[in-house]
């Protein structure tokens, strides 16, 4: 590559053109006029002129095929050579004017011997500069393609990567919930690398459309500032100062306006360039002046993104600087190696933050969990109980109807011990499926198994209770779960007590097996449950014990403990039909104590009950199995004997007139003298053919006796 940086001339204005057509400049020299510049641009003097012709000498050099490559010209360009139009760029008028159509690099080929021969370039620009512009050399064709190719080579890698970046970050902000961030590092980066691609020289060689390109580089360009705007904003979120958002809302008005002017022809787009860099100047200022006022603020990676913003700002300033001939061109700003190094800082600090940002969800969602399925647990448990209390609830109203008729079952029995033999079988149905045993107090005050269901130890449930009562615990309420003894221990008292207030019945229970959520309060539920129906069984008891006395004191001597007369009567009504069925004897004896009356008047009343009960006990004695003693009234007394003949009657009745004669008297006796009896026997069918007569036969007996001087037998006449 050759250089052409030496023997330039310009001159101002155009030139005029001889009839062919031929500008005349090219034909007649006119050395005076023409003056020496170090390189073909902005001449001094322009005073707002628009045209300008520049000419050299072109030097020796050997090349296979020769061509002059300018890079670049403001605006349009004509060149001359050996009196013709060798190339032209953009239109020429009449007037010699013309429009902006790009700064494309331009290749023209030479001519042969071309060396030592003076080309002339016409030039047109309304722009603030004027004439050739970068570089001007000669150099075969091959030469220029790779010149062009390694002077894009960076550029188009650093647009590559651009481009990549702006893919990741497209993707990442279609992943991510806010998806600005990403979106605006995506928009950066793509008008970074389209404007690399479009502002590199290898783009014409991709395809030829100068203007197209230039449009795109424009678009690209005056997108910046916006982007920039949009991603300091998105960065320094609630931090971000006002004036980004009116800034990138302006350069996108001024970039749309712009361009749209220029494509309807209502400006050139190069005087668009011009104003554009003079708003980036106080917009980059604006920008990171306005967002480093904060910067302490700011947490350490907007910090460091606002820093590499900075940077990214002062290359850009000084590219623009080199473009206005303020720095000289051969500096070489690397601008977009600076828009590379923001898009990755950008970049990594947002995958960092964003990776930080899953991370932190992550933990939210694990934690989320955790108190999700702690809810859930709780609500299992919940529903768990509610289940286990409706089973409860369901279990207890089904052994409530039980006890009820259990209860009323006690309430139809006769005696108490009818109920208790009830009880015993009732028991485990009630208590089911808690183990248990029932134990009935004996007469001599130690307790007998009578029950037992479940599977229970036999130390827990012995067969008997003998000294074992007062060791046990009974439950009562107020019930606490934790203060209940093992088994359980219920009392049955039974009011009024037959032997004098010890419980007639002892339940011991194992504790309910119940699911752990119902444990605590459905223990105490149960048990409470138990103890109430333990009490309730108690009361009915108690009803037909009550009833069972007042039935026996009906049926009973006071005085005696001997059945009464009423009792009498109904058994002696009984046994007549017995016998009338079965045809088996009835005897009847009617006692009577002799001279009682004076007994008492020597004694006194109160000794001779003692005399009445002295005669009971022998009576009782006397008299067993189905033979019935009774107080008939006074101190007359019968005895039903059925199955005895007259003579067995007679003889029985001869051996009790014996032995209450022989009953001890006096000192040491029951009674202060000595009693005697008189007795009259009958014996149905013997003493008569009909059972109505057979008590006033056993009467006229003793009448009969007693007539006879008293102390004897008399058996009734047939
Ligand atoms: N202490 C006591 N005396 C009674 C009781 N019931 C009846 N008597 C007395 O028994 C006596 C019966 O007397 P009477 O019927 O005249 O006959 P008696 O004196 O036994 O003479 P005889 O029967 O003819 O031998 C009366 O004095 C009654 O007061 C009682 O429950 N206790």
């Amino acid at each position: 590559m050759q250089p052409v940086d030496e023997g330039w001339q310009y001159r101002w204005g155009d030139s005029p053109l001889m009839p062919d057509g031929t500008p005349q400049w090219i034909v007649q020299d006119e050395p005076g006029q023409w003056h020496d510049i170090g390189f073909p641009s902005n001449p001094p003097g322009r005073a707002g002129r628009e045209h300008a012709w520049f000419r050299v000498t072109l030097p020796e050099g050997e090349w296979f095929s020769p061509m002059l490559y300018i890079y670049s010209v403001d605006i349009i360009v004509q060149a001359w050579f050996q009196g013709e139009l060798l190339y032209q760029y953009g239109t020429f008028d009449e007037q010699g004017r013309g429009r902006f159509e790009g700064w494309p690099w331009h290749e023209i080929p030479l001519p042969e011997n071309y060396e030592g021969e003076t080309v002339y370039f016409r030039v047109f620009s309304n722009y603030t500069d004027i004439g050739l512009w970068g570089e001007v050399a000669i150099l075969d064709h091959p030469d220029l393609v790779l010149h062009l190719v390694s002077r894009s080579a960076k550029s188009l890698v650093i647009a590559t990567i651009c481009g990549l970046i702006a893919l990741l970050a497209l993707i990442f902000a279609s992943i991510q919930r806010g998806p600005m961030g990403f979106a605006s590092i995506a928009l950066f980066s793509l008008v970074t690398g389209t404007m690399l691609v479009a502002e590199t020289p290898a783009s014409l060689l991709i395809a030829y459309q100068p203007l197209l390109w230039d449009y795109l580089a424009a678009g690209s360009y005056f997108l910046v500032p916006v982007t920039l705007a949009l991603l300091l904003q998105q960065w320094l979120a609630h931090h971000s100062p006002a004036v980004l958002g009116w800034l990138w809302k302006f350069h996108l008005g001024f970039a749309v306006l712009a361009l749209l002017a220029s494509l309807s022809g209502l400006i050139n787009l190069s005087s668009a360039f011009l104003v554009f860099d003079g708003l980036l100047l106080v917009s980059l200022v604006l920008l990171v002046g306005s967002a480093a006022l904060r910067f302490r603020v700011l947490y350490r990676e907007q910090q460091i993104l606002l820093v590499t913003c900075g940077l990214f700002a002062v290359l850009l300033i000084a590219d623009m600087a080199v473009a206005h001939g303020f720095l000289p061109w051969g500096w070489l700003v690397p601008a977009s190696w600076g828009a590379l190094a923001f898009a990755l800082a950008v970049v990594s600090i947002s995958v960092w933050h964003f990776s930080r940002t899953q991370q932190a969800l992550q933990q939210m969602t694990v934690q989320l969990e955790q108190k999700v399925a702690e809810r859930t647990a709780r609500a299992e448990a919940l529903a768990e109980r509610e289940a286990a209390r409706s089973r409860l609830l369901t279990l207890e109203s089904r052994k409530s109807q039980k006890l009820a008729d259990l209860i009323s079952g006690i309430q139809d029995c006769a005696v108490l011990e009818e109920a208790f033999e009830l009880l015993a079988r009732a028991l485990p149905g009630l208590y089911m499926p808690m183990a248990g045993s029932f134990y009935r107090r004996r007469p001599d005050g130690s307790y007998e198994r009578v029950a037992t269901w479940g599977p229970a130890a036999e130390t827990a449930f012995p067969a008997s209770l003998d000294r074992g009562l007062p060791s046990l615990t009974e439950t009562t309420l107020p019930l606490r779960s934790q203060a209940l003894s093992d088994p359980l221990c219920f009392l049955l008292r039974v009011e009024p007590g037959l032997t004098g207030g010890s419980p007639e019945g002892v339940l011991l229970l194992a504790h309910p097996r119940l699911p752990e959520s119902l444990k605590g309060y459905g223990t105490v539920r149960v048990v409470a449950w138990v103890y109430q129906s333990v009490e309730k069984l108690g009361i009915t008891l108690s009803g037909l014990a009550l009833r069972e006395e007042l039935q026996r004191f009906s049926y009973e001597d006071g005085l005696t403990g001997l059945k009464n007369r009423r009792h009498f009567d109904e058994l002696f009504r009984h046994e007549q039909e017995v016998s009338r069925r079965s045809g088996r004897s009835l005897s009847l004896l009617m006692l009577d104590i002799d001279h009682f009356k004076r007994f008492n008047d020597t004694y006194g009343h109160e000794a001779g009950d003692e005399a009445l009960k002295m005669l009971s006990r022998v009576l009782a004695r006397h008299f067993r199995g189905s033979d019935t003693v009774c107080r008939y009234g006074g101190e007359e007394f019968a005895v039903l004997l059925p199955g005895a003949t007259s003579a067995e009657a007679t003889e029985r009745a001869e051996a009790l007139r014996r032995a209450v004669a022989s009953e001890p008297a006096g000192e040491g006796g029951a009674v202060p003298e000595h009693l005697t009896v008189s007795v009259g026997v009958a014996c149905w069918p013997e003493s008569c053919t009909e059972f109505g007569d057979l008590f006033r036969a056993a009467d006229r007996a003793l009448y009969r006796a007693k007539h006879a001087g008293r102390n004897r037998v008399a058996a009734a006449e047939a």
